[in-house]
């Protein structure tokens, strides 16, 4: 990305002998909501207080709009922070609460005014300014919050997993209001969240963190269908993994073979992450077509040992002949099993370029 607004370069963090941080590298553009994806202790809160200023890294930068952060203390990088734990001050009103930083900022009695009006309308709590937030649900608190922290025009707001400590519903319905305040103010936004499924809602694009490193940056779309990585395809969606050989590899792709001898040419072929060994196919459920022993299709024939209705589709389970588990997700629109059921063995078909081949041999 040319335009870059917030650039972290090689940032490292080490805790005596853990590494918290390898070496993490991104460019984040004006206006764009980024989010930190991966799993727990992966290294996205430690990246966000690096950015923050709560915990120098070991090494590394960070430079916003031209200025190198680091050398600059935390309450005075001017960074917009919204963290799991609601942190407003209990014994303020939620109006006290949002005017809070304008009034360290010594702006005039009538701007606070103004802002607090224009910030509670925008979280829309405008007739809530006079509770305290211990009369308040927790959603409506984490909108005080995130009213309080862009009620100075902060430059980046920084949001670690704000929305955790939530029910499924009521997250949802703050991240519609997440996206929309996005949109409304143009802020660049930086979210941490172990929720594949809120990253993909939310995001412009998503670094999806893995033991201290980034494996994958991209749109939702790009890391569903473009997976780099062996750990991007597994975190993000289902996927099946088959056992596989890669042969003739070449501009990129190769023939996967399988233990069963059945061939497929033009796969798209990854030099996979350190810690995997051998080749595996991946595909998707969905990517899966069904043809049953009769139509005589070519293809990947597996023993059907479970069929499940899901409502738009089935899912139907079963088996290799070398004893792999294989998902498959048939829509109804197109067919569902193909009358096909536990016992009965099929044929699985999928086009080359919707798998992909991970190696390191
Ligand atoms: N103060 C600390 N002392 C020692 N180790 C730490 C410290 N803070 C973090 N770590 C370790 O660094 C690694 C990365 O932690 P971090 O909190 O950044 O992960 P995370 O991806 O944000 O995880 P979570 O989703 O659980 O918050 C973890 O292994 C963690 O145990």
């Amino acid at each position: 990305m040319t335009d870059s607004f917030l650039s972290i370069k090689n940032i490292r963090k080490t805790y005596g002998s853990v590494i918290a941080v390898e070496d993490v590298t991104l460019d984040i553009a004006k206006g764009e909501f980024l989010t930190f994806l991966g799993p727990s202790g992966s290294g996205k809160s430690t990246t966000l207080f690096a950015i923050a200023g709560f915990e120098a890294p070991t090494s590394g930068e960070v430079i916003l709009d031209g200025q190198a952060l680091l050398d600059i203390p935390s309450h005075k990088r001017n960074i917009g922070m919204v963290f799991q734990r609601y942190t407003l001050f209990p014994h303020l009103t939620v109006g006290e609460n949002v005017a809070f930083p304008l009034r360290v900022r010594r702006k005039s009695a009538s701007e606070i005014k103004s802002k607090v009006a224009e910030m509670l309308e925008l979280v829309q709590l405008q007739d809530m300014a006079d509770r305290l937030p211990s009369q308040m649900s927790g959603g409506q608190q984490q909108r005080v919050a995130l009213a309080r922290a862009l009620a100075y025009d902060p430059p980046v707001l920084l949001m670690d997993e704000p929305l955790s400590a939530l029910d499924k519903k009521l997250r949802e319905e703050i991240q519609t209001q997440i996206r929309r305040i996005h949109k409304e103010t143009g802020v660049t936004i930086l979210y941490v969240t172990h929720d594949q499924e809120e990253a993909l809602r939310l995001s412009d694009r998503i670094a999806l963190f893995n033991q201290g490193r980034i494996e994958q940056v991209g749109t939702g779309h790009d890391l569903y269908f473009n997976p780099a990585t062996r750990f991007v395809a597994g975190f993000i969606g289902n996927s099946n993994f088959l056992e596989v050989e890669a042969q003739g590899a070449r501009d990129g792709r190769a023939k996967a073979v399988f233990p069963d001898g059945t061939q497929m040419d033009g796969v798209p072929l990854h030099t996979d992450g350190a810690g995997n060994e051998g080749s595996v196919l991946m595909v998707r459920p969905e990517a899966i077509r069904l043809e049953t022993a009769a139509s005589q299709g070519a293809g990947l024939p597996i023993r059907i040992f479970d069929t499940t209705f899901l409502g738009d589709a089935i899912q139907v389970d079963g088996r290799t002949s070398w004893g792999q588990t294989v998902t498959v997700r048939a829509p109804l629109s197109a067919g569902g099993a193909q009358g096909a059921g536990p016992g009965d063995t099929v044929n699985l078909q999928w086009n080359a370029e919707e798998s992909h081949l991970f190696s390191n041999g």
